[in-house]
Formats: C-alpha cells, sequence, structure tokens
C-alpha cells in the first residue's frame, strides 16, 4: 500500500492556530469529510456550473464560483450582491447539504461563535494560476456573523491582512482540510489567495475548492 491511500483518512489531531483576535484556523477540520463534500459540490455544480463571473469593474474573475443555499453571491457589471436565484440557470440555487451547516457550526463554534447557521455557501474553483485579490467579505446584510471557510484539494497560499487594504498581509498556507473562520473584531479584515500553483491532489486533481459559509440574510 502506498502512503497515498492512508493519505485522506489518517485522522490527524485538529490544530487550532489563532491568526488575530476573532480568526483562527483549523488544521485539517474538514479532512475526515472531505470526500462526502466534494461529491456534493459536484452534483450541486451540476444544477448551478462553475463559472467565472464578470467584477462591476467589467474584468473577469480567474475563479469560477457557485453557490448553495437560500441565497448565492453573484457579482456582474451592476455590482456585488446575493441573490435567491441563480442567474445562469434562473432556478433557485441547490439546497445546501445537511452536512456542511453542520460542519461549519462546528468550526464556528471552535473559533467562539456559537449558534452560527449560515443560508449561503459560495463555492470557489481555482485552476492552476487563479487568485483573489485582496477584499473584505461586506456583502451581508449582518457583520455579527463568521466567515467560515474550507480549503479542499491542492493547497494555496491564503492572505490576511487587516482593516485596510494597504495594511501588511499574514502569509498562511492552506491545505487539503484546513478550515479559517474570522468573525468579531476580524470580520472585515482584507483577505486574498496568491495565485495557486500546480501540484495535483489525489481528490481534486488539478484543482482547488474553496466553500466559505456565510449568513447572508
Ligand atoms: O479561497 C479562499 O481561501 C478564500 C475565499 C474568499 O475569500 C471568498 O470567497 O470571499
Ligand atoms: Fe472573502
Amino acid at each position: 500500500m502506498t502512503l497515498d491511500l492512508f493519505d485522506d483518512i489518517d485522522p490527524i489531531p485538529a490544530a487550532h492556530e489563532p491568526l488575530c483576535d476573532g480568526a483562527m484556523v483549523l488544521r485539517h477540520f474538514a479532512r475526515l469529510e472531505a470526500g462526502n463534500i466534494l461529491a456534493d459540490v459536484e452534483a450541486i455544480a451540476q444544477k448551478a456550473a462553475f463559472r467565472r463571473m464578470e467584477t462591476p469593474g467589467g474584468l473577469r474573475m480567474s475563479v469560477a464560483t457557485t453557490s448553495c443555499g437560500n441565497v448565492g453571491w453573484v457579482s456582474d457589471r451592476r455590482g456585488y450582491r446575493y441573490d435567491s436565484i441563480d442567474p445562469v440557470s434562473g432556478q433557485p440555487w441547490p439546497r445546501m447539504p445537511e452536512s456542511f451547516f453542520a460542519l461549519a457550526g462546528r468550526a464556528a463554534a471552535l473559533a467562539g461563535f456559537d449558534g452560527f447557521a449560515p443560508d449561503a455557501c459560495l463555492i470557489n474553483r481555482y485552476d492552476p494560476g487563479a487568485k483573489l485579490s485582496l477584499h473584505q467579505d461586506k456583502d451581508e446584510r449582518s457583520l455579527d456573523h463568521p466567515i467560515v471557510s474550507v480549503s479542499l484539494g491542492m493547497s494555496a497560499m491564503f492572505l490576511f491582512g487587516g482593516m485596510k487594504r494597504s495594511d501588511s498581509a499574514m502569509r498562511i498556507p492552506l491545505m487539503h482540510g484546513d478550515v479559517v473562520v474570522w468573525g468579531g473584531p476580524a470580520r472585515l479584515r482584507y483577505h486574498g489567495v496568491l495565485p495557486v500553483k500546480e501540484k495535483p491532489h489525489s481528490l481534486t486533481g488539478s484543482r482547488r475548492i474553496n466553500l466559505t459559509f456565510r449568513k447572508a440574510m
């Protein structure tokens, strides 16, 4: 047997790394569930395909996105917003699997945010070279709830900055199964992802999948 076979079932103890007041990395937290999450993501993408959205400024995002939940995150020439209808399919977004909801709630609680009840899950797909520029997550109606971010597949360098775009940013390597939670005093911290390098993963191939759970409405 090769080490690869054990790769995704080895119960590596979770390690919690505080980043700052209100933000924490939960290493390996989603690792055991990763295969199931990815299967659910595939089913969601059958109904609401990954697409590279246009920014209000008219640029095409390098990251391909879709959503599940009561509302999904949408970007176009009119701006950023949450919408209950997928503009591509014309249908409501696929339901958020119960297991997603539960995972996000457990991660948030571990980071000190009890009772997190996300109504939106934005799913990002990064092909090699895709990136996400520094930004704040601020399209949610209330900022009283944390963001829970689950990383799967290829690893990436996450940037976690300050309250101003120009503040220097920490560089945090995120691996398959790692979860980041930020809320409270850290809720509006700028963050982003450096261009993803190609290092194929056994479960996703040359892709990184990231899920961010939000209480949007
Ligand atoms: O891919 C990531 O790790 C971060 C995603 C993110 O910041 C977002 O979707 O708003
Ligand atoms: Fe974000």
